[in-house]
């Protein structure tokens, strides 16, 4: 049986309760509960075919649940990314989804112009309202100050396929990142970097969390987020079979016997 999750103080930020997914005869996530918590860093780790990715995309709107519910904020999440993104909610994408003919400036001006016009509402942190960080309303100072934090302010008027991967990378979550989101979706944020790259990764996600950000990332690279994770729940054949801190999840027989065939002890 997995291990209860521990139940929040709090609403939590986000709330997956009996979450079902299925592709045809195929049940890819099977009653699927975890919470994130504010402020909380969550892992959901599996080996290959486990769900991982049902779930992000089912959180994300982009599959429809056949049961269960997933709650923002203690109430049900929309279906729409664009709604998703006025609840406070940002997400990167493992394909990363830039177009490579505009530049990094306008990648950031877009999530912000959508809300100066009220397209994804308040809640999304810039549009019309001052930014809190930056205590300007104007897009561009604001994408600005994002690309500075992330070391690519030089590169604002680059068109995007013109980067390498890693910048690129930097670029998606910038553009996540400067609509202020209270939850934070990463799909495999490490994929495909090198030492230092995941250390600057790493960086930025603490501080984001240290801001109160929860963040929910689905990862392969499991030294990356047994160091960063506050929690990590384990998936496996769309099932949570363990869900702990990155010490216990390390420790459980079931992890270890999902991920390598090893026989767990009864
Ligand atoms: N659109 C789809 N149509 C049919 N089956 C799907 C679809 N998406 C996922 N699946 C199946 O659902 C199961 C879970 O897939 P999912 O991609 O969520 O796993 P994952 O843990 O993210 O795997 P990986 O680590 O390899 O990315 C797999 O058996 C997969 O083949």
């Amino acid at each position: 049986m997995p291990s209860p999750a521990t139940p929040p103080e709090t609403e939590p930020r986000l709330d997956l309760s009996g979450l079902t997914v299925a592709f045809g005869g195929l049940t890819a996530i099977d009653g699927v509960d975890f919470h994130v918590g504010a402020g909380e860093t969550v892992a959901l780790i599996g080996p290959n075919g486990a769900g991982k990715t049902t779930v992000f995309n089912a959180v994300c709107g982009l599959v429809r649940p056949q049961a269960g519910s997933i709650r923002i904020d203690g109430r049900p999440a929309p279906a729409s990314p664009t709604k998703l993104l006025g609840r406070g909610v940002a997400r990167t994408l493992q394909a990363l989804g830039l177009v490579g003919g505009m530049t990094v400036l306008e990648h950031l001006l877009v999530p912000l112009t959508a809300a100066r016009r009220g397209a994804i509402g308040a809640g999304a942190g810039a549009g019309a309202d001052i930014d809190a960080r930056t205590g300007t309303a104007d897009p561009v100072a604001i994408a600005l100050a994002e690309l500075e934090a992330h070391d690519l302010a030089a590169f604002a008027s680059t068109p995007v396929g013109a980067l390498p991967y890693p910048d690129r990378k930097r670029v998606a979550l910038a553009r996540a990142l400067v609509t202020r989101p209270s939850l934070l979706l990463l799909d495999e944020p490490a994929g495909g970097l090198g030492a230092d790259d995941i250390a600057r990764l790493d960086a930025t996600v603490r501080r984001v969390a240290g801001e109160g950000c929860s963040v929910l990332l689905v990862e392969h690279h499991v030294d990356f987020v047994m160091g960063l994770a506050d929690r990590i729940v384990v998936l496996d054949f769309g099932r949570v079979i363990a869900t702990g801190t990155p010490a216990e999840v390390q420790a459980d027989p079931r992890v270890e016997e999902a991920y390598l065939g090893v026989k767990a002890a009864s």
